[in-house]
């Protein structure tokens, strides 16, 4: 069984009266990662956030199905997404700073996440939340507990989001433009911990990039979104190596020239059938 399904899912905004992301369907084993890929706005981050269950307000999934590890999330109530999150899915995002509170220390923040959501008293999760930190290969991790999240570098905040997201041992891991904002050489090091932690725990991963090449990297199938609709998806190898939509071809030619952020040019988009 898929640990998460999603069957020709729709997103409704009530405020527009539009669909913004129009049937979008994938399975995703446990330990299997799937890429999400497409242009800005094309509900890439929308599909993740319906996975999540926080879509944002006025915003509803309005036909469709999605499964996460058995359940048909549209049944849970508040209460049980709130125990599902964590525990069955976690997500990293872009900015990690802006999830963290600056007033504590990053310690004690993941030290509470172990404590609400693994049941564990003060000094065992103080144990736990210190072994996270060395999992996600934060040097000195004793020291890194005691720190503020502007004392330490943006690549450090995304590992101690990432050791927040997977404090409570959850299947399924959602990384939405997590490495976007890094640079080169501390995105590579953290496409290599989430590759390591999949293999290691046999965490499934759902990774958001404009950057192909970390898809590339780190997924076995890729999901092409284009303005709400699916362009094409299928496994990895054949969707980047030998894509059969002019679309994207486009992603990928415009990501060997330039990077994928340049190739964002509305008039050839819209000379694509
Ligand atoms: N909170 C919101 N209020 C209004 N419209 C929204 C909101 N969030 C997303 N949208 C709209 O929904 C559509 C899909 O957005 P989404 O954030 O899923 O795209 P994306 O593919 O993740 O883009 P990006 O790469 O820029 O993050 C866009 O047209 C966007 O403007």
């Amino acid at each position: 069984m898929a640990l998460l399904s999603l069957r020709d899912v729709r997103i409704h905004d009530a405020v527009s009266g539009r669909d913004l992301v129009h049937g979008v369907s994938f399975e995703l084993a446990e330990g299997k990662a799937i890429g999400i890929v497409g242009e800005s706005g094309s509900g890439k981050t929308l599909t993740c956030r319906a996975v999540l269950g926080i879509l944002p307000e006025h915003f509803t999934v309005a036909g469709g199905a999605i499964e996460l590890a058995g359940r048909d999330v549209a049944e849970l109530t508040q209460k049980e997404w709130t125990a599902t999150r964590g525990t069955t899915v976690g997500a990293v995002f872009q900015d990690p700073a802006s999830y963290l509170n600056p007033s504590l220390k990053v310690g004690a923040q993941i030290a509470e996440v172990v404590r609400v959501k693994k049941g564990l008293g003060r000094r065992e999760a103080k144990r736990r939340a210190i072994e996270l930190l060395d999992a996600v290969r934060l040097r000195d991790a004793e020291r890194v507990f005691q720190q503020y999240p502007h004392e330490l570098s943006g690549g450090m905040l995304q590992r101690v989001l990432i050791a927040t997201a997977i404090a409570a041992d959850p299947q399924l891991l959602i990384a939405d433009e997590a490495t976007t904002a890094l640079d080169v050489t501390v995105q590579a090091e953290i496409l290599d911990l989430l590759a390591d932690l999949r293999e290691r725990t046999g965490l499934a991963l759902i990774v958001v990039s404009h950057d192909l090449a970390v898809v590339a990297q780190l997924c076995d199938e890729v999901l092409v979104l284009r303005a709400g609709e699916t362009v094409e998806q299928g496994p990895v190898q054949q969707i980047l190596y030998e894509p059969r939509h002019e679309y994207t071809r486009l992603l990928i030619e415009a990501h060997e020239q330039y990077g994928l952020d340049h190739f964002l040019d509305e008039k050839e988009l819209e000379n694509v059938a």
